[in-house]
C-alpha cells in the first residue's frame, strides 16, 4: 500500500497565504498520508520577540531551557493546532501530535561533544505501529518537530530529520513516498537562478555542488537526510516547491527527484 510523507519548512509556514493554498492540496493527495512541519523561522521570531537570542550550528538551533519553552509553544502549539484546524477545514481529518503524545518518536538527548546543542533530540525509535493505527482509522498525523526521552524531557528535533525517520520507519509496512516541500523549485544548481533546478540528483553530483558551494546551509542537511531516506527503504524521495505537491506525488515528477545511482 502506497503512504505519502510530506515535509513542510517554516518559510512556507510563515506565509499565511501560501501556506493554505499547499494544505488544499495536500489535502487532495489521494491515499493515506502524513504531514511533519518545521517552523524554524517563526520559532526564531517569537523567541525575539520575548528577548532570547537564537543560535544556530549546522543548521541546528541550540536549545536552552527558555529557547524549550519558546519551540514547545511554537511547533506543538501555535504551529501545529494551526495546521491541523486549517486542515480539518479541506476534510483532511488530521490529528496533530508530537513525538512525546502516544510515545511515538523517542529520541536520545544529543551527547555533548565540542558543542553542547542542549535540548535537542536524536531519534532512537519511531512506533510505526502506533502510526499506522491512526492511518487505518483515517485520521491524518500531523508531526511537529519535537520528540521525548526516557527521562522525561521535550527535545527540539530537526523537522528535516523527523520526516526522513518517520518515512523509514512507515517503509517497513508501506510503499512510501517521501516529499520535501520548500519555497523554490527545487535543488539548484545555480542558487542565484531559481529556475536552475537539478532534475535527477545522484550522491556524486551532490558532493560535486556541496564542494563547489552551489549546495549550501540547510540544503545539506536536508539532502543528506533524503539520500539517507532512500538508501533505507523510502520508495521515492521528492525536493520541490509546495506549489508542486500534487503533482510531485501523483505524477513522480516535480523538482529535483533522488535517486541513488
Ligand atoms: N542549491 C540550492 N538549491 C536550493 N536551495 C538551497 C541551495 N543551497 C542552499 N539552499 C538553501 O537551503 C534552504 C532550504 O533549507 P532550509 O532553510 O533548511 O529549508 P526548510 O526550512 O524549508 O526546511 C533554501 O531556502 C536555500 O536558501
Ligand atoms: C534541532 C533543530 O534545529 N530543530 C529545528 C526544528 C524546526 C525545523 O526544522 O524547522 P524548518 O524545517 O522550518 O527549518 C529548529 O528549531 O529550527
Amino acid at each position: 500500500m502506497k503512504l505519502t510523507v510530506v515535509k513542510i519548512g517554516g518559510n512556507v509556514i510563515d506565509n499565511q497565504e501560501f501556506c493554505r493554498s499547499f494544505l488544499q492540496d495536500f489535502s487532495q493527495i489521494e491515499g493515506p498520508k502524513i504531514l511533519v512541519h518545521g517552523g524554524g523561522k517563526i520559532a526564531t521570531n517569537i523567541a525575539e520577540k520575548l528577548g532570547i537570542e537564537t543560535l544556530m550550528v549546522d543548521g541546528r538551533r541550540i536549545t536552552d531551557k527558555p529557547m524549550l519553552d519558546v519551540v514547545t509553544m511554537v511547533y506543538g502549539g501555535l504551529v501545529n493546532k494551526s495546521l491541523v484546524a486549517q486542515l480539518q477545514s479541506f476534510n483532511t481529518n488530521a490529528i496533530g501530535l508530537t513525538g512525546a503524545d502516544g510515545g511515538v518518536i523517542l529520541s536520545r538527548k544529543r551527547p555533548v561533544k565540542e558543542i553542547d546543542y542542549g535540548f535537542v533530540g536524536d531519534i532512537e525509535k519511531v512506533d510505526s505501529g502506533q502510526i499506522a493505527g491512526m492511518l487505518g482509522q483515517g485520521l491524518t498525523p500531523v508531526f511537529a518537530p519535537l520528540t521525548f526521552d526516557r527521562d522525561g524531557n521535550m527535545l527540539n528535533t530537526n523537522a528535516d530529520t523527523q520526516a526522513q525517520a518517520v518515512a523509514v520507519a512507515m517503509a517497513e509496512e508501506f510503499e512510501v513516498n517521501l516529499v520535501y516541500c520548500f519555497e523554490k523549485k527545487g535543488v539548484l544548481s545555480n542558487p542565484e537562478d531559481d529556475d536552475s533546478v537539478i532534475s535527477t540528483l545522484i550522491p556524486s553530483l551532490y558532493e560535486q555542488y556541496k564542494a563547489s558551494g552551489a549546495i549550501f546551509k540547510g540544503m545539506i542537511p536536508k539532502l543528506d537526510n533524503a539520500f539517507k531516506a532512500l538508501s533505507e527503504g523510502v520508495s521515492q524521495v521528492i525536493i520541490c516547491h509546495a506549489a508542486e505537491v500534487k503533482q510531485a506525488v501523483s505524477e513522480g515528477i516535480a523538482g529535483t527527484k533522488l535517486v541513488l545511482s
